[in-house]
């Protein structure tokens, strides 16, 4: 049996690879290690709560000591690392917390890996979960592509990009078997409402205003969240160790069509006039160093493993809206912080 450990894996990202991989290989031992931040929560996965091969533990990858002390014990075969601050808006506010869980988390976890993987490490993978922010920002034409150069903008674009290039380094240096992929925006069900779709979805529900950054025009490259696991899923099997992937979803939106867009769905599930919840944009300042346009090539990924996204836009953003219209509760008390305290109680029983 293998014992695979997913960072983050109580997060929006990390919940969904956590859920595929538990589900998919119950011939691996999953342990989700999270430090349940404000995003991180463990109701994100009720459902695997009695899986016999799911374990949940409790940490701060800062912290090096626990985690040497968890690879000793644990002996991990692989390791997916999603963990991380992810909200450029927050780095912007608190560089230093980026620094901290980004830089300083991911070699520490890179350090414990090295510890125990001493003799033979032809089976062993250490999996790093990347952004496609680090490759900056496009014009209107091109793509990223695996080779483009790293031109991070935001505070938490170069953590990111510092992140890479440790894990790509000990791979050079010390022969540590990584691999990394960097993904366009993600969409889909357990995001946290402070990201543009969740947060938009609530605030339209709500009444709220809908603060829309510069004119909104920048434009992004929206992947569901389910298709990027399933990419994880085939990268962390089949992908060659020292490589990069890019995963996209293939489908640029300018911020303002987006939004327009689910003004639309959101009047009709909630039988408003047509127009109605249009009235809610509101422009607002411009976010410091706003990255005008992202977009992915994953031709290699395509190529070499298969891999596609498997849903229409259109089709994806009408079932998020419907899942955070149905998990009312989720939102409620995500917003609120009570289901992090109950589950941090619910743990600490244990
Ligand atoms: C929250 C918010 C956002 N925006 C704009 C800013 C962006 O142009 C776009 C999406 O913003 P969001 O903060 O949701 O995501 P990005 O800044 O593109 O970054 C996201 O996708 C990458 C790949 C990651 O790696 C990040 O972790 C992830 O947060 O909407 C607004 O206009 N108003 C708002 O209130």
């Amino acid at each position: 049996m293998k014992t695979i450990l997913i960072t983050g894996g109580a997060g929006f990202i990390g919940s969904h690879v956590v859920r595929l991989f538990v589900n998919n290989y119950p011939d691996y031992k999953i342990v989700n290690l999270d430090k349940l931040t404000y995003a991180g929560n463990l109701a994100n996965l009720k459902d695997l709560e009695n899986k016999p091969n799911y374990e949940f533990v409790k940490a701060d990858i800062v912290d090096s000591e626990a985690m040497f002390e968890l690879f000793r014990e644990k002996q991990f075969d692989g390791v997916i690392h999603l963990a991380a601050e992810s909200h450029v808006d927050r780095s912007i506010a608190n560089p230093m917390e980026f620094v901290m869980t980004n830089v300083i988390g991911t070699v520490n976890l890179l350090n414990a890996a090295r510890s125990i993987w001493t003799d033979n490490t032809e089976d062993k993978l250490f999996y790093h979960i990347s952004t496609d922010e680090v490759y900056g920002s496009l014009g209107k034409e091109g793509l990223f592509e695996e080779t483009t150069k790293y031109d991070p903008h935001s505070p938490y674009s170069a953590s990111k990009a510092s992140s890479d290039h440790f894990v790509r380094a000990y791979c050079d240096t010390f022969g540590l078997p990584t691999l990394v992929s960097n993904c366009s925006n993600n969409y889909g069900s357990f995001q946290f409402p402070e990201k543009l779709i969740p947060l938009f979805i609530n605030n339209i529900k709500h009444n709220k205003p809908l603060p829309v950054y510069g004119k909104g025009e920048n434009i992004r490259d929206w992947l569901w969240v389910e298709d990027h696991a399933r990419a994880i899923d085939v990268i962390f099997h089949n992908g060659k160790v020292g490589e990069t992937y890019n995963i996209g979803g293939h489908n640029e939106w300018t911020n303002i069509s987006l939004i327009k867009l689910m003004c639309s769905i959101m009047d009709r599930k909630l039988n408003r006039e047509p127009g109605t919840s249009e009235k809610l944009i509101t422009y607002v300042k411009d976010r410091a160093g706003h990255d005008l346009r992202y977009a992915i090539d994953s031709t290699k990924l395509q190529k070499e493993l298969n891999w596609v996204p498997s849903l229409q836009f259109e089709e994806g953003l009408e079932k998020t809206i419907d899942w955070y219209l149905v998990n009312e509760e989720w939102m409620e008390n995500v917003t609120s912080g009570d289901y992090q305290k109950y589950y941090e109680v619910q743990y600490a029983q244990r």
